[in-house]
């Protein structure tokens, strides 16, 4: 059996970064509190019989949210068995809550390593540590560290590799015991042990630099604050669409050239036809997205990294009050904007039960970045490429206003959720009290690798999934073939035609053509492959010999009409289609009941709304 050390600490002290240097794994880090929600474990680089866990940051033991519980819930040997140690890491910035839960966690009687993290930025303002009377006072070995370098990684590594293995006839202690012992802990006296304990080891305490009050003063203006929020949000779409651009162009350029010599190249027939309506046109034509995506995802990561967005949470705070909810549910929905998954994962960081299911309900609202594709499709077809009111670009104004949409609707939702459960009486709002992490310069490493490694993940979606429901489309529009003599396009006589023909009346008063219905089908295991299964089915049902490849727009714009694509993207603003999405609210709401209302009040809302979007449109053309 493998030894076994927790990483347990105050949230947002470096826990995470410890753990991807201390095992080679690459989980994931941002400058807030409430990153990580759950168990993570990897073996110690170099030493196979070790396995590190990575928990969630919690202030104390005594727990009150889901991630909480799942550390204290770990360290008590509640979930698998106990550790075999500790590694406490502590905030060299912030030394008085994390020294009292040293105190608390040496209740455990586990042997302990204490890794004093964030060295690097307690010290460039003025935090002077005795670090051998820390030690001496705590009991335990102190590392002065800085998980973000190598070498500091490597002197954890070789302290932990000296702490005692585990012995399998070790003898468990009795965890109703050890809660005990937690129970009768007193917070003022803890407080009171690590005020003394600060006193004898520092030597200087730090004070923040000038340019951080300033600039936090300014971020957080009164009334300055909100409309800099929305500017900076409006800058990222105005980048996400002028900045990708020319790359798209070279992507698209390329796709078509190699559909183009595949034709040339290849006899005419079955093989060619897949390669390049069934794998290139489908393929290509979710890779075109990738610029965007990739740019998106980059302003994500620098806002995360940089302390920004629990800033952003404390402003919204009062917002989000309004509608039932609080600043605790901003970074879980922020998070929906990159994937409804991890969201709806994060809300486990909300401990009041209601909020945590509505901000679990309305997370799938918000506009996931596999929806990116979609509208970036629909947007480049019929929104024409000009500027407006002198500077912004209308295709990233639409985008943005896409993504407002998004935003208004979900708390429209909750709005109604917080109505109903007024009636039953069953709304308590506490006040936010969270602690703003200190401005960082953003870990231009961190960042490059987890961009990477989000783009690696898309790219491999390409290349598995998309590139498989590519094929499968293709085998489907192109079989059965049309019998001799047929009059219509041979895509009608096949498998999909009919399916696509058979799902439309219920589609069709939203202006839907049957493309779209069998595109969505193949879009439910993600929605970008919405994408490139439209891509599949229009080029294999293309008039035309040559190939169309990744240039799907000009299609939409001939082929739907402007009521039918708006419909679309208003489908797009809620569709529950997301089987990922649809299965984690299942694993973390554990009720089947819950799951179906959400699906429910989704599928309605994309319908109407959709339904709405198409005649309204259509009655003004
Ligand atoms: N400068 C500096 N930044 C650090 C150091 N350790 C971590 N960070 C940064 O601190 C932030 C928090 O790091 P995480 O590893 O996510 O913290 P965590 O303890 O796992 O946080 P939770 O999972 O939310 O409890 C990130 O922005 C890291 O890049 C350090 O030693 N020095
Ligand atoms: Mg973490």
């Amino acid at each position: 059996m493998p030894t076994q050390y927790a990483l347990v600490g105050i949230p947002n002290c470096g826990k995470t970064v410890l753990f991807n240097g201390l095992t080679g794994s690459n989980a994931k880090i941002a400058n807030y509190a409430g990153v990580t929600v759950d168990r993570r474990a990897g073996k110690l680089i170099a030493h196979d019989d070790i396995e590190i866990i990575d928990l969630p940051g919690t202030y104390s033991l005594h727990s009150t949210s889901l991630d909480e519980q799942v550390t204290r819930d770990a360290v008590l040997g509640k979930i698998e068995r106990r550790p075999d140690g500790i590694i406490a890491v502590a905030d060299a910035t912030n030394l008085r809550m994390s020294l009292r839960m040293i105190l608390e966690l040496k209740t455990l009687g586990l042997p302990m390593v204490v890794s004093l993290n964030m060295a690097d930025v307690a010290q460039s303002r003025g935090l002077q540590i005795d670090i051998k009377t820390l030690s001496e006072k705590l009991g335990v070995p102190v590392l002065l560290t800085a998980a973000v370098r190598a070498d500091d990684v490597k002197a954890v590594r070789e302290a932990v590799a000296q702490m005692p293995r585990h012995q399998d006839n070790q003898i468990q202690p009795d965890v109703i015991f050890l809660e005990k012992k937690l129970g009768q802990l007193d917070t003022q006296t803890l407080y009171a042990q690590a005020d003394d304990i600060l006193q004898a080891a520092v030597l200087q305490n730090m004070a923040l630099p000038n340019w951080h009050k300033k600039l936090d003063a300014f971020l957080l203006h009164p009334a300055l604050g909100i409309p800099i929020l929305l500017t900076i949000l409006l800058l990222i779409f105005q980048a996400v669409y002028a900045w990708a651009e020319p790359v798209m162009t070279w992507i698209e350029e390329g796709f078509a050239w190699l559909g183009a010599w595949v034709s040339s190249t290849l006899p005419e027939g079955i093989l060619a036809d897949l390669l390049v309506n069934g794998v290139i046109a489908g393929v290509g034509g979710v890779l075109v997205f990738l610029p965007q995506i990739t740019i998106l995802f980059a302003f994500i990561l620098l806002l995360e990294d940089s302390g920004y967005l629990p800033r952003a949470a404390f402003m919204l705070d009062n917002v989000l009050a309004k509608t039932g909810l609080s600043g605790r549910s901003f970074i879980p929905l922020l998070s929906s904007f990159a994937c409804a998954v991890p969201a709806v994962m994060a809300a486990r960081t909300i401990n009041n039960p209601r909020e945590r299911l509505v901000t679990i309900a309305i997370a799938p609202v918000l506009t996931c970045s596999a929806r990116l594709p979609v509208y970036a499709l629909i947007i480049g077809a019929i929104i024409p490429e000009k500027t407006v009111w002198g500077v912004f670009n209308l295709q990233g104004l639409t985008l943005f206003g896409l993504y407002l949409a998004g935003i208004v609707s979900a708390a429209a939702v909750a709005l109604v959720l917080k109505w109903w459960a007024k009636r039953e009486g069953n709304v308590q709002q506490f006040p936010l009290l969270m602690e703003l992490p200190t401005f960082r310069i953003p870990n231009f490493r961190h960042i490059a690798r987890s961009l990477w490694e989000r783009v690696a993940a898309f790219l491999k979606r390409a290349g598995t999934i998309i590139f498989a429901l590519s094929v499968i489309l293709w085998a489907m529009t192109t079989f059965p073939a049309a019998p001799e003599g047929a009059t219509g396009a041979a895509i009608d006589y096949s498998l999909a035609g009919m399916l696509g023909k058979a799902i439309q009346p219920i589609f069709e008063p939203l202006g839907f053509t049957w493309q779209m219905c069998i595109a969505m089908i193949p879009g439910m295991a993600a929605r970008e492959v919405v994408v490139a299964a439209l891509g599949t089915v229009y080029a294999v049902g293309a008039e035309s010999e040559e190939a169309i490849s990744s240039a799907l727009s000009p299609i939409v714009a001939s082929d739907w009409g402007l009521p039918t694509a708006f419909a679309f993207l208003a489908w797009y603003i809620y569709a529950p289609m997301c089987l990922a999405t649809l299965a984690t609210i299942r694993r973390e709401t554990k009720s089947t009941l819950h799951t179906w209302l959400i699906t429910g009040y989704l599928f309605v809302l994309a319908y109407v709304f959709a339904f709405l979007t198409y005649q309204v449109t259509k009655g003004l053309m």
